[in-house]
C-alpha cells in the first residue's frame, strides 16, 4: 500500500521547485529512488571461530509493485540480508555495514528507534512460521484490533470493521464470522493469511517475506504466493521474497537476486535467468528442479536432490569464487582473488563467473563434459611429450 510516494518532496509531485534535486525535507529523497536500494551490504558477526562474514557486500534495489526474490541454499545469508535492513539483527554481536535505502533515505544513518518505527510503518515482515507470531491465548480479531488500535486511534467498532476487511482482503473466508476464533481454528494457510493482514495494518510500501510458504503444502502455497501477487499489483507493494526453493521463484518473481555463501552470483529478470542461467550454479541449483533433470548432464556438479559438496566456511572463505570449490568449470584462475565483478550479459542480468565478458550469451558456458575430455587429451597429450622427450 502506499501514500502515493509522496514523502518525500513538498508538492508530492517528485520535482523540485529549483530543479537542483534537493528536497525539502533535506533527505535527498525523490520519487525517482527506487523502494528500497541496499549498496554494499556487509553483515559479519564476532564469533569464537572468528568473524563470520554472513553477508559480504551485496547490492540490489525493489522498485514499487514488483517481486524480488532473494534464492539460495540454506546457510547462503538469505535471511541475514533481509533481517539486516531494517534493525532486526542486534550489533553487537553482528555489524553492519553498508547503504540501506528506503524510498531515498538512509536507514541505516537512523538511530534503532526510529528505524523500529520506519520498520512498523513502511516495510512489514512476514515470517515463516505464523505459529510463532500468533498468540494462541487470544482471538485472531483481538489481536488484529490491537494492531490496528496501536498503529492508529479509532474505535473500538472501527478497528473491528477495519480487520474484518483486512481478513477479507487476505481471503479468509466468512470474515465477519471468523474473526472471534481462535489461531488454532485456522488451517495453516489460514494463519499465515491472518500474518499478511496483521503486516498490512501499517498500510506498508515493502512487504519482506521470508520463507512464508515452507511449512505448507503446495496447494496451500500456491494460494499464498498468488495472495501477494494481487496485493503488489493493487497497492503497489514492493515484495522481497526469501525462498531456497526455485520453483517458487518462477511462480512469483520478477526478478531474482542468486546469493551463495553472501554474495551475489548471478541476478536478472526471472525470465531470462530461468531460460538463460549464466553462472555455473545457478545452473546447477535450476537442474535440480523436477522436470529439469535432462539439465543435469550439461551442467556437471549436480545431482538430483542437490548439488554435490557443501558451502564454504563462512569464517574462512575461499579465495576467489565462493563457488568454485564445488563448480565443474573451475580453473586456476577460479580460485584467486575476490569474488569477480558481475558483467552484464543481458538486459539487467548479471553474472559474477570468470568465464563470461560483458555482453557474451549466458549459453556460452564451455560444456564441463568437453572441458574435461579437453583437459583429459591435453595430459595424455602432455604426458606423450613426457616420454617422447626422454628418448
Ligand atoms: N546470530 C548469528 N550469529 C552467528 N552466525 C549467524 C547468526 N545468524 C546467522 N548466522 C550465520 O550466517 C550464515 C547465513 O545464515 P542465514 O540464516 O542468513 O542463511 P539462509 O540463507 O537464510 O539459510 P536458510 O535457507 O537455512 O534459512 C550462516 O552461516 C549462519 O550460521
Ligand atoms: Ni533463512
Amino acid at each position: 500500500m502506499t501514500d502515493n510516494g509522496s514523502g518525500a518532496t513538498a508538492d508530492g509531485s517528485g520535482a523540485t521547485a529549483d530543479g537542483s534535486g534537493a528536497t525539502a525535507d533535506g533527505s535527498g529523497a525523490t520519487t525517482d529512488d527506487p523502494l528500497l536500494a541496499v549498496e554494499g551490504l556487509r553483515t559479519t558477526f564476532e564469533t569464537e571461530a572468528g568473524d563470520l562474514v554472513a553477508v559480504d557486500g551485496i547490492d540490489f534495489t525493489v522498485e514499487r509493485g514488483e517481486t524480488v526474490c532473494l534464492v539460495g541454499e540454506s546457510g547462503s545469508g538469505k535471511t541475514v540480508a533481509v533481517e539486516s535492513l531494517t534493525g532486526l539483527i542486534d550489533q553487537p554481536p553482528g555489524r553492519i555495514e553498508g547503504s540501506v535505502r528506503f524510498r531515498g533515505a538512509e536507514l541505516t544513518a537512523l538511530p534503532p528507534k526510529a528505524l523500529r518505527r520506519h520498520r512498523g510503518a513502511s516495510i512489514a515482515y512476514v515470517f515463516q512460521n505464523p505459529q510463532d507470531a500468533l498468540n494462541h491465548c487470544y482471538t485472531v480479531g483481538w489481536q488484529l484490533i490491537e494492531a490496528i488500535q496501536v498503529h492508529e486511534d479509532v474505535s473500538d467498532a472501527a478497528a473491528r470493521a477495519r480487520a474484518i476487511d483486512l481478513l477479507d482482503t487476505v481471503g479468509v473466508p466468512d470474515p465477519a464470522g471468523r474473526i472471534d476464533e481462535y489461531p488454532h481454528q485456522f488451517s495453516g494457510g489460514e494463519k499465515q493469511r491472518v500474518m499478511i493482514a496483521m503486516a498490512l495494518v501499517t498500510e506498508p510500501d515493502l512487504l519482506v517475506a521470508d520463507e512464508p510458504t515452507t511449512a505448507l503444502d503446495v496447494t496451500t502455497q500456491a494460494g499464498i504466493l498468488q495472495l501477494l501477487d494481487d496485493l503488489k499489483a493493487e497497492y503497489g507493494l514492493g515484495v522481497l521474497f526469501v525462498t531456497h526453493d526455485l520453483a517458487t521463484v518462477s511462480q512469483i518473481a520478477d526478478r531474482v537476486v542468486v546469493l551463495y555463501a553472501g554474495t551475489v552470483m548471478e541476478r536478472g529478470p526471472v525470465v531470462d535467468v530461468f531460460e538463460r542461467p549464466a553462472h555455473p550454479y545457478t545452473r546447477a541449483l535450476l537442474a535440480c528442479l523436477p522436470g529439469r533433470e535432462s539439465d543435469l548432464d550439461a551442467v556437471g556438479g549436480a545431482e538430483r536432490g542437490g548439488i554435490a559438496g557443501s558451502l564454504p566456511d563462512p569464517t574462512a572463505p575461499p579465495d576467489g569464487c565462493r563457488f568454485a570449490p564445488r563448480c565443474a568449470h573451475a580453473e586456476s584462475a577460479c580460485s584467486t582473488g575476490d569474488q569477480p565483478p558481475e558483467v552484464a550479459v543481458g538486459d539487467g542480468h548479471r553474472v559474477s563467473c570468470i568465464h563470461y565478458d560483458p555482453g557474451d550469451d549466458p549459453s556460452a558456458l564451455p560444456d564441463p563434459t568437453e572441458s574435461a575430455a579437453e583437459a583429459e587429451r591435453s595430459s595424455v597429450e602432455s604426458a606423450r611429450q613426457d616420454v617422447i622427450g626422454d628418448e
